[in-house]
Order: C-alpha cells, then sequence, then structure tokens
C-alpha cells in the first residue's frame, strides 16, 4: 500500500526533496506544510514543479509519515503534535534538540502515541558508527565546521567579521554543540546529530569557521573511545538554492524514504 506523506518546510531541501522522490514506488509527497503567508508563493513553486500536491498549514491527521525540513520551530509547532496522534516523523533541524526539555517533549509525545521520531543524518556520514561506538563508551568527539563567506550570511558571524571582505579562515565560534545550535540554527544542525548520537551537547566541542578559500561545506568529524578512532572529512556541495545546505542532506532524506519501503535496507 502507497504510503502518504507530509513534508513540513517547502524551501531548498522541500522542493528538492519532492522533485527527486517523483515516481519512487510506495511512496507519495501528498501535502507540503507552509507558514500562512507562504501558501501563494509555495503554490507557485508546486506548479512551476508540476507537483500534484496540497499546501496547508498544519500537518493532515490522515497522514502516514512526516519530514520535516522546515526549522527549528517547526518541531515545537508540527512535530511534537503529530507524534502525539500517532504520525511517524523524520527531523532535518535537529538542532532544536539542543533546547532544554525538546528531547524529552519528542520522546514523550512519540512514546504517548506509540510512534518513533527518526533524526535523519542530514549532510553528514559516521553517525551510524558513533551512535554504535558510544555503546563501548567515548572519550572525545569533536566536530569542525567550515562554509564559504556566503554560508554564514544572516548569522551572528556577520556582527564578528565583514563576511565580504575575508582574505582567511576565520574562526566565528569555539563552543560546545548545544551553544553552536543556538547561535546557529541554520549551519549547526550537523553538531547537534555528531553530539546527540555521542557524548551530548554539551560534551561536544564544536569550531566553526568562515573560510574564503573554500566552496564546499566541509564537516570534520573525530571521534576517540573504547572502540578506537575515527576521522571523517565530508566535503558537501551546497545546493543550488541555499548555500548553508549541503545536498546530501537531501539524499539522506531520500535515503531513509527509500528504506521504508525497500526489501532489503542499508
Ligand atoms: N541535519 C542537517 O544536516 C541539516 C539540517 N538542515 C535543517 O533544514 C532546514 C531547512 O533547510 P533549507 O530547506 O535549506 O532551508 P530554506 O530556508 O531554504 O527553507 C526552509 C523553509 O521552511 C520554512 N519554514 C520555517 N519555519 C517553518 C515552519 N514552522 N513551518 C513550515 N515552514 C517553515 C522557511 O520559511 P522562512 O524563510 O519564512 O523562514 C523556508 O521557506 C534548516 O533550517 C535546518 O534546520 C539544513 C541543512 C543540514
Ligand atoms: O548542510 C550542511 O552542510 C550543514 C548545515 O547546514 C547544518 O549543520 O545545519
Amino acid at each position: 500500500m502507497t504510503q502518504n506523506v507530509t513534508l513540513i518546510g517547502f524551501g531548498a531541501i522541500g522542493r528538492t526533496l519532492l522533485q527527486r522522490s517523483a515516481g519512487q514506488p510506495g511512496l507519495r509527497i501528498t501535502h507540503v506544510v507552509v507558514p500562512e503567508a507562504h501558501a501563494a508563493a509555495a503554490q507557485a513553486n508546486a506548479a512551476a514543479l508540476q507537483a500534484d500536491i496540497a499546501i496547508v498549514s498544519a500537518v493532515p491527521h490522515d497522514t502516514d509519515l512526516v519530514v520535516e525540513c522546515a526549522g527549528h520551530e517547526a518541531l515545537t509547532e508540527h512535530v511534537v503534535p503529530a507524534l502525539l496522534r500517532g504520525t511517524e516523523c523524520a527531523v532535518l533541524s535537529i538542532g532544536a534538540l539542543s533546547e532544554p526539555g525538546l528531547p524529552e517533549q519528542l520522546a514523550d509525545a512519540a512514546a504517548q502515541g506509540g510512534t518513533q521520531v527518526h533524526l535523519l543524518s542530514g549532510a553528514i556520514g559516521g553517525v551510524d558508527a558513533i551512535a554504535a561506538a558510544r555503546i563501548a563508551g567515548l572519550d572525545a568527539v569533536t566536530y569542525t565546521g567550515r562554509k564559504p563567506p556566503s554560508g554564514w550570511r544572516g548569522t551572528p558571524a556577520e556582527a564578528l567579521a565583514d563576511l565580504g571582505s575575508l582574505t582567511e579562515p576565520t574562526v566565528i565560534l569555539e563552543d560546545t554543540a548545544r551553544e553552536a545550535a543556538r547561535l546557529y540554527p541554520k549551519n549547526a544542525n550537523v553538531a547537534a546529530t555528531i553530539s546527540l548520537a555521542g557524548l551530548g551537547l554539551d560534551a561536544t566541542r564544536v569550531r566553526l569557521i568562515a573560510d574564503p578559500t573554500v566552496t564546499e561545506n566541509i564537516h570534520e568529524i573525530e571521534v576517540r573511545g573504547a572502540f578506537g578512532e575515527m576521522r571523517i572529512t565530508m566535503r558537501g556541495k551546497p545546493l543550488p538554492d541555499n548555500p548553508k545546505t549541503s545536498a546530501l542532506t537531501v539524499l539522506s532524506a531520500l535515503r531513509f524514504l527509500h528504506n521504508r519501503t525497500a526489501t532489503v535496507t542499508i
């Protein structure tokens, strides 16, 4: 039976996900949740993509699965109520879990609804290895996020550096994953993901760098523990519509959707 999927958010990720999931067997994106003020623009975008979807302001009660790709606020506004009703949800705005109490609220809502909330791996790889390694104990997890100056526009980095005239890599934050996710909600979701898989938001060290010498979003992860050591560098190409967001983020959601109906999952 075909599963009906609702997207929350119709920005760079939502639009690309809608396009790339077309024709996927067993699944159909039927609804997209946008703020009321965006409804007309979203209708126009859907028409331009020739997509047969309904633009709505809340998750419909009869949807089978929700994929959030909107922003931190969407978790309290839409994901928690959907979970409470028993609708399974997958989330990309994982930095939202840096808000004290929200992880517990999500877990309680999923338990009450008898369902699950999935934290997607998004722009990075290695989340599976970190979460597995944690079982035997971790000693240190560090994350460095490096993006071109355009990826830091509209963030507190603008008050720290003249992004338009940077000539060398400039550290804009050196702190915990919790602080990174709070200050950079559109740039530090992977910092939150790594920390939630590993040592937690307060014990994971994060460095964020505006780097005029790079064109990709570069994520470096280092993990040490009883299992051994792990080092990963991701050089993610940004989505054309949003330099903050790596294209792999969309692919991680597609993988999740594919695994929902595949007979062999990987
Ligand atoms: N886990 C990961 O690796 C990554 C996670 N992300 C997360 O995904 C989010 C979306 O990324 P992207 O598509 O590139 O961003 P965009 O800014 O291109 O699109 C997000 C869209 O969602 C809208 N929106 C904001 N709040 C809500 C809400 N409560 N309900 C419905 N729609 C809402 C935004 O509206 P408006 O413009 O008015 O705010 C915007 O149109 C990011 O904000 C980030 O939280 C992104 C990259 C990587
Ligand atoms: O897409 C990326 O490269 C990472 C990102 O924005 C985030 O962590 O929020």
